[in-house]
């Protein structure tokens, strides 16, 4: 056994449609998103609203379409990091294709559609429902985490609505034998205020922070995964940290797949540490700063991530 994947991790599981209860139920679900976001930067929701046949539907016709012949898969591909829709693949040189991604912009729908994958041929609708819904429960959660830090239910809600929507679609080939290996998504947080990420099967791994030892994240039937990312980190003033994940290959008959819905600003729209959590006590962090930035410094190929370089270090500077 590869020693990485000994280690489970408890995920909190929140049932968001208590979001909906009375005042005090309420509140019950609103510690349980902050202390989730501040500890495991991780939770899993339940009873969030997206039918399971969407979710399954979307996992299936992604399969379909990585079962296609490289060279139609290949018209996608392309090494500039602003491609609307973008295919890519790591291939070991006796093993084939270990890991596949499909990158595609999914918000707004109508200005993205017709650049998506044509075949197969319900791939465009199925996709769309799949991207819409996501969108959708992702803006919800974000209004709960903003109750969460004491922020307006609505704070960023119009910034987050006019937000783009990236979805990342991986695939990862099974390996046999114990050769354990790290392919594709290697360790990083999501330039994201929020991640919403399916799995068809084992294979994320979070850090956990007491003991800094990687923790498979199990799949939970019907939940979806939340995870913290950057730009929430920068909005919470370091309140909540992005959580650092990764995704190992796996040995079963299976090829493993996740739908990842990135909710992120508009390209250049900057966003700053909330007001109302920086004062004496804590003062500013971070600098401000928008997915252009982001996708600019992935671009440069500088390898520290894109969190650290928008920190505060130098307390000097801070009024
Ligand atoms: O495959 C996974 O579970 C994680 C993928 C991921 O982290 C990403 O696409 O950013
Ligand atoms: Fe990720």
């Amino acid at each position: 056994m590869g020693s990485s994947t000994d280690y489970n991790m408890l995920v909190p599981i929140i049932d968001l449609s208590l979001l909906q209860k009375d005042h005090q139920t309420r509140s019950l679900v609103i510690n349980q998103i902050r202390e989730s976001c501040r500890t495991a930067g991780i939770f899993a929701v339940i009873n969030h609203g997206i039918p399971e046949t969407i979710a399954e539907e979307a996992l299936t016709v992604n399969k379909n379409f990585f079962n296609l012949p490289l060279n139609i898969k290949e018209e996608f591909f392309s090494p500039d990091m602003y491609k609307p829709v973008k295919y890519g693949t790591n291939q070991g040189e006796a093993h084939g294709i270990l890991w596949e991604y499909l990158k595609l912009y999914s918000h707004p729908f109508e200005k993205f559609v017709d650049l998506w994958p044509k075949s197969p041929p319900d791939y465009r609708e199925i996709m769309g429902n799949c991207t819409m819904e996501m969108r959708k429960l992702s803006i919800q959660i974000c209004g709960a985490i903003m109750e969460s830090l004491d922020l307006e239910a609505t704070y960023l809600k119009a910034e987050i609505e006019k937000g783009v929507q990236m979805v990342a679609i991986n695939s990862y080939s099974s390996i046999s034998g114990s050769n354990m290996k790290i392919i594709g998504a290697s360790q990083h947080s999501d330039f994201s205020v929020i991640t919403l990420l399916l799995q068809s099967s084992l294979g994320l791994q979070v850090m956990d922070k007491n003991d800094k030892k990687w923790k498979s994240v199990p799949v939970i039937k019907g939940a979806l995964l939340v995870l913290v990312g950057d730009l929430l980190e920068v909005l919470s003033n370091g309140e909540y940290k992005a959580v650092l994940h990764r995704a190992i290959r796996t040995s079963g008959n299976d090829t493993r797949l996740s739908i990842a819905s990135f909710q992120s600003l508009e390209m250049d729209e900057i966003l700053e540490p909330a007001m109302k959590l920086v004062n004496e006590d804590h003062p500013e962090q971070y600098r401000g700063c928008c997915l252009r930035d982001y996708l600019k410094h992935r671009a440069s190929g500088e390898s520290k991530p894109f969190v650290e370089t928008v920190k505060i270090t130098n307390s000097a500077t801070i009024q």
